[in-house]
This record gives structure tokens, sequence and C-alpha cells, in this order.
């Protein structure tokens, strides 16, 4: 992906450009020196262009279209209806409060009705909607927002068990605490014997 290049201003505020690469490596050198640390020590010349190029990889995702990979389907499944489940997606993002990792797995799965997408292109909407600032909850919700108005599926089902480092090496300090959330659409919404399943299959 080449990041950010096709949003030229910034999502949730229309009106303001995205900052250049010159003032994003300026913004690190602020940093670095109010964190204590000298700039221009020789260790620290080329950190502010590794920062960049690190927040270039980890925030791809808002130059990405979700809905542009759930495009291409497949109708030819011999009517296949059942559930489509893929476990252990790696979820690496940011937590949008202190901008710091949360990493853990994404659990997605869906019932299709008269068409399936490419299960790569569903860890690629995990991928780019991770790639962004986010809450875990908003991360759940807009995975299964984008699989159920895309695919017109008779349900859709997302888990996402993660570790935020935000609780991990700051503030409260709390080690191995996973944090669970779920968005369970359609029929799984309506059928607890569903959502059942859809916990066993994914925790195998
Ligand atoms: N609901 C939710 N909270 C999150 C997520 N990521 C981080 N947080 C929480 O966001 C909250 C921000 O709380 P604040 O009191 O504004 O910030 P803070 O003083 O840095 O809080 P502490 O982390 O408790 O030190 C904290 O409780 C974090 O644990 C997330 O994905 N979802
Ligand atoms: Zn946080």
């Amino acid at each position: 992906m080449d990041a950010h290049a096709a949003r030229p201003t910034l999502v949730g505020n229309d009106h303001m450009t995205r900052p250049s690469r010159e003032e994003a490596l300026a913004a690190v050198r602020t940093l670095i020196a109010w964190s204590g640390d000298n700039p221009d020590r020789e260790g620290l010349l080329d950190t502010p262009k590794r920062v960049v190029d690190a927040y270039g990889e980890w925030f791809e995702g808002y130059a990405a279209d979700p809905a542009k990979e759930l495009s291409r389907t497949f109708e030819d499944v011999q009517g296949y209806d059942d559930m489509v489940l893929l476990r252990d997606i790696e979820v690496e993002s940011h937590c949008e409060h202190h901008m710091a990792p949360f990493l853990g797995k994404a659990y997605v799965a869906y019932l299709p009705t008269e068409k399936v997408v490419g299960i790569s292109k569903i860890a690629r909407v995990v991928e780019i909607f991770s790639k962004r600032l986010q809450t875990q909850e908003t991360l759940t919700q807009e995975i299964a927002a984008a699989l159920e108005s895309n695919l017109n599926p008779a349900g859709v089902a997302v888990l996402i068990d993660a570790e935020h480092q935000c609780m991990t090496t700051r503030g409260v300090h709390h080690r191995h605490v996973s944090t669970i959330t779920t968005r369970f659409t359609g029929a799984f919404k309506s059928d607890p014997a569903l959502v059942e399943r859809f916990l066993k299959l994914a925790k195998g």
C-alpha cells in the first residue's frame, strides 16, 4: 500500500491537510528532546526518519479501502451456505488514546448467501482497520460492518482477543490481561446455538 497517497485530507477532518514529511520529522525531534535526550547525538540522528517510516507502516490502513478488498466475490460454490470462519488472524493495532500498540487475534465468521469472498480478503480487511488509530470496540464493529454491507450475508460474527500495551507497559501495569470484544449480526444475533458453534470453532 502506498501509505496515505490516496488521502490528501485527514479522516474525520476534511479541512485539515496532512502535514508534510518534514513537519513529521520535526515533531519526532521534539518528542526526543521532550523525553530528555539530544536529537543531535549520533545514535539519534536517523531516528526521526525511522520513526516516520514506521508510522507510515503502522498507519497505512488510512490509505486503503476495505470495500475494494471485498468487491471480488465468487458465486460458484455449489450453494454453500454454512459458516465460513477464519481464526487466529493477527491483529496489530494502536489505541487511539495513547497511540500504544495492542496486539492479539481476530476470529471472523460469516454465513454466505449467494456469494463468498476470497478468504485472504477477510484478513486484509482486519489489517486495514487495524492499521488506523483504534479502540478495540470500534475495530470489532468496523470489521463486522464491512462484511455485512459488502457481502450481504445471513450473519457476521467477529471476536477480537487482544492485549493493550497502554495497560501493560504504563498506567496500571497489569500484564496478561486480555480484552475480548464481540460483534454478532443477523442469524448470529438471534440464534445462541450459532454463537456457541462459532465460539467452539474459533477457540478450537
Ligand atoms: N474501551 C477501550 N478503552 C481503551 C482502549 N485502549 C485503551 N483504552 C483505555 O482508555 C482509557 C483512557 O483513560 P484516561 O483516564 O483518559 O487516560 P489515562 O490517564 O492515560 O488512563 P490510564 O491508562 O488508566 O492511566 C484507559 O482506561 C485505557 O485503558 C480500547 O481499545 N477500548
Ligand atoms: Zn491506550
